[in-house]
């Protein structure tokens, strides 16, 4: 490292000395806390950000949000150069970034890290997208990732502004493939592609298209946050006939941000979020999270404020179903496409979270299903392993990722089977709707508003109300609290988080609870973005779902003993 480059390195990092008392780590998606703590956290992510786009010289992003939490928080992650999270290899150095406790610190574990990396400070430009959501610390600590980022020379901040995680994703995904990259263009790219899936969903159905137009509104919990305010941004631009959207909590009313309102309080509460009332009784609901990457559906009963919730693994459940459908249909009437041999491999990917009747309906529908330990990045990696994989955790968070030799093969057999076929066949049509839901969901990330819009496009198709679709199968009553207690790393999980190894003999006490309830399931595990120890259950009744839960929260008490604060 040059002396210039050292230089500016410690003149900078010595504005942004580490919070006393606060070890941050980089969790299930990035650093989160209390915003007045996080100057220095994301000034030093801003650092590395910059290494990484040094290291991979692409773009990369960097996105300042907390997501759910309240409004008091905030929090950074970072995009690696594929729209993915932040390859796992680098969050150790995340961490020692974040807890060096002085500049002198701070220059040695950058040069030891970038000597490993063979990192070369050559001056060379490399970006970083930096966006944040709507949060009121949010310009603050932009200023303070644009330094971080600036103290490598040769690194670039670009300012887009406020965006949901999944755009920021999106962008820089775009970017590193040189096709455009605005946020323009990822509203486009939606609006364009939901066109055409709707044409190919709604024309190519047998039959014809006006049966299926029937469930023609869309109630939306913006959470507000920023997915409200871009949902009505991009409502404009699809000037949709057949559908009315209306947004509620976009964040223009003035409520505080997921306070009683957005998917992670939908889905975790079951009850009505706040700006919702009588008069959306019966019609189809749906909320996202506050960086809108967080997508569940769910109905208003008129007779309680409890929701019917529709979850992630609900849409993932009609995702599933839609692919199978037109992949037997495209391998049906054999022709073209067995000739070839080719199998498309389907992965469905869940977490310990996922209800246990969606995964025994899933593996009941003959789809391989497999459990990853809870956070996207576990996903996500888990679901490219596939030829189509369809990952989503219970609270809304997920996408569908077609494999290139995949879409290479769709693509070739779309257009030997229109070349052949007097007018449409079905076989092409099926080819026609896989291509084009390929084209609307976001490939880079969970995506609530690419989501949404294929959700709406799948029910039309299917001919499906929300009753109809939340009846795929019966969700088994379940219950979730959080622990505070002394020091969540205590707990040590392992097989997807559905055991516990440390602190020994817990597991064994969860076991013996767990076996008193018919169809009961229980796990515990460390929150990676909350200071709180988690804990799931599960069993035939609320009742008795509500009681494990408080039986096995008792246990972590007993074994893991109160926080002190
Ligand atoms: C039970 C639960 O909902 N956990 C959430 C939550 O993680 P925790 O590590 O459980 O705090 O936030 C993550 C980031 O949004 C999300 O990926 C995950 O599913
Ligand atoms: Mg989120």
């Amino acid at each position: 490292m040059e002396e210039a480059q050292r230089s500016l390195l410690l003149s900078s990092a010595a504005r942004f000395p580490p919070p006393e008392g606060a070890r941050l780590s980089y969790g299930t998606a990035g650093f989160r806390a209390d915003a007045s703590l996080l100057r220095s956290t994301v000034f030093r992510a801003g650092i590395l950000a910059a290494l990484r786009a040094l290291k991979t010289r692409s773009v990369i992003g960097l996105m300042i949000t907390a997501s759910h939490n309240k409004v008091s928080d905030n929090g950074v992650k970072i995009s690696d150069p594929s729209g993915e999270m932040l390859s796992q290899d680098w969050e150790p150095f995340a961490d020692s970034l974040a807890a060096a406790p002085t500049a002198d610190r701070l220059l040695e574990v950058v040069a030891e890290f970038a000597g490993l990396q063979r990192i070369e400070f050559d001056g060379g430009k490399v970006e970083v997208l930096v966006g944040r959501d709507t949060r009121p610390s949010g310009p603050s600590l932009l200023e303070a990732a644009k330094l971080g980022i600036g103290s490598i020379i040769g690194a670039v901040a670009v300012d887009v502004g406020i965006l949901t995680t999944p755009q920021l994703h999106w962008m820089v995904r775009a970017s590193n493939r040189s096709t455009q990259a605005s946020e323009f263009d990822y509203l486009e790219q939606l609006s364009r592609s939901f066109r055409l899936v709707s044409w190919c969903l709604m024309d190519l159905i047998p039959g014809g298209s006006e049966s299926n137009k029937k469930n023609d509104k869309l109630v939306v919990d913006g959470a507000n946050g920023v997915g409200g305010e871009k949902l009505l941004v991009l409502k404009e631009m699809l000037n949709l006939k057949d559908l009315e959207i209306e947004v509620w909590n976009s964040g223009r009313e003035g409520g505080v941000l997921n306070e009683g309102v957005g998917a992670d309080f939908v889905q975790k509460e079951k009850v009505v979020p706040s700006g919702f009332g009588l008069q959306d009784v019966g019609i189809r609901c749906a909320s996202l999270d506050g960086d809108a990457d967080r997508l569940v559906y769910f109905t208003v009963p008129s007779y309680s404020n409890k929701i019917e919730l529709v979850d992630g693994d609900k849409i993932l459940s009609l995702f599933a179903v839609f692919i199978k459908e037109q992949l037997s249909i495209l391998n049906k009437e054999a022709g073209a496409s067995t000739e070839d041999g080719y199998q498309p491999r389907i992965g469905i990917v869940q977490t310990a979270y996922a209800n246990g009747a969606s995964t025994d309906y899933l593996k009941q529908l003959g789809l391989e299903v497999v459990l990853t330990p809870t956070g996207v990045k576990y996903l996500h990696h888990k679901a490219t392993q596939y030829d189509i994989g369809i990952y989503f955790e219970a609270n809304g968070h997920g996408t569908i990722l077609f494999s290139e030799p995949f879409l290479h093969w769709l693509d070739a057999k779309n257009s030997e089977l229109s070349s052949v076929a007097e007018g449409c066949s079905e076989q092409q049509k099926a080819a026609s709707r896989l291509l084009a839901v390929s084209k609307l969901i976001n490939p880079a990330v969970g995506d609530a508003l690419s989501g949404m819009l294929l959700v709406e496009a799948i029910l039309q198709y299917e001919g499906w109300s929300i009753h109809r679709w939340s009846q795929l199968y019966h969700d088994l009553p379940s219950k979730q609290l959080k622990v505070k207690v002394a020091d969540r790393t205590a707990v040590v999980t392992a097989n997807a988080e559905t055991e516990v190894v440390k602190p020994p003999g817990i597991q064994e006490a969860i076991n013996a609870e767990t076996a008193k309830y018919p169809k009961g399931r229980c796990f515990i595990r460390p929150s990676g973005t909350e200071d709180v120890i988690r804990v799931y259950a599960e069993a035939s009744t609320q009742d008795a779902a509500d009681s494990l839960a408080n039986s096995v929260a008792q246990l972590v008490d007993k074994f893991l003993g109160h926080s002190s604060s």
